[in-house]
């Protein structure tokens, strides 16, 4: 039997790219009928602000959450980064697909140490200006909003001198060549994890759902997010987590940046899989043993 289901997500290309992608792989389990339902977002409509003064939590679901709470769709599709560690009340997240590419890749330079002294580099998000200050404390940094074409057009025009994108996002989009990954660079969390919020109650959806969840991404994704709720930051914090299944076990690299990289503080821990509790005691031992210009950035 189909059953029709309504997927609630932001219209951007890569939103709607990755939409789709969850509506193939829901096909294809199932053979459901999916309907995408394009809704906008406050991170959408401020586009000329810097995304962390526009203030409040959730700017890029606040709106999907709304709708999916109100029975208007079935489930949310989102970058899971870019998801807030708490979820509202009654939202969860129900299925993450397999992780892609998670790295940055640079653009408009080879490598760092190929950019000029002085060089400017646009990006809006502080975990990418404070690993680039800390790095390259010469290097300029520069607001830069807007979707990927946007951000291209930044470096193509002279703007600035380079910008640091997603490799996932740049490769959804089918901008497979374009870039230089920077493999040392520690990506955010969840970086590259495309994932599926459903109502806690909807235990249909939910069902439907878990037959396309990806199991280690979930698990390595629900370890970086517990590390930085730890850290009671946010998708706007200058920290950097990765964790990854290494023989049965899950290793947590992460990093936290005073804002102007100034200051890092890096530690690793491992755990077995489903006992985040490691990543949590991570968090506290980098933030007590962490220089006042990165603790303040944390509540
Ligand atoms: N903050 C925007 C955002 N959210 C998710 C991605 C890329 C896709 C992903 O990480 O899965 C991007 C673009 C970027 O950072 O270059």
């Amino acid at each position: 039997m189909t059953k029709s289901l309504r997927l609630g997500t932001r219209g951007s290309p890569l939103a709607v790219i990755q939409a789709e992608m969850v509506a193939a792989a829901l096909k294809k389990a199932h053979g459901c009928l999916v309907e995408i339902v394009t809704l906008k977002t406050s991170g959408d409509r401020i586009q000329n602000r810097p995304l962390a003064e526009i203030g409040g939590k959730a700017v890029w679901t606040k709106e999907l959450d709304r709708a999916l709470l109100a029975g208007e769709t079935d489930l949310s599709v989102h970058s899971m980064k870019d998801v807030e560690s708490e979820r509202p009340e009654g939202l969860g997240i129900a299925a993450i697909l397999e992780r892609a590419d998670r790295r940055d890749r640079l653009i408009g330079a080879e490598r760092l140490d190929a950019l000029r002294e002085g060089a400017i580099i646009g990006t809006s998000s502080p975990r990418r200006a404070a690993q680039l200050r800390h790095l390259r404390p010469d290097l300029k940094t520069v607001n830069l909003r807007g979707n990927v074409a946007t951000r291209m057009k930044a470096v193509d025009s002279g703007q600035v001198d380079a910008t640091l994108l997603a490799a996932a996002g740049l490769d959804r989009l089918g901008l497979v060549d374009v870039g230089h990954a920077l493999d040392d660079l520690l990506p955010a969390p969840a970086q590259g994890a495309v994932g599926i919020d459903a109502r806690e109650d909807d235990l249909k959806t939910r069902n439907l759902l878990a037959a396309i969840d990806h199991a280690e991404t979930h698990e390595d994704v629900l370890v970086e997010r517990a590390f930085v709720r730890a850290l009671g930051g946010d998708c706007h914090s200058p920290v950097a987590a990765a964790a990854r299944h290494d023989n049965g076990r899950i290793t947590l690299d992460a990093a936290l940046y005073a804002e102007d990289g100034s200051a890092c503080v890096t530690g690793s821990c491992h755990m077995a899989v489903g006992d985040a509790d490691p990543a949590i005691a991570l968090a506290e031992t980098l933030l007590s043993d962490a220089p006042p210009s990165i603790r303040e950035l944390f509540t």
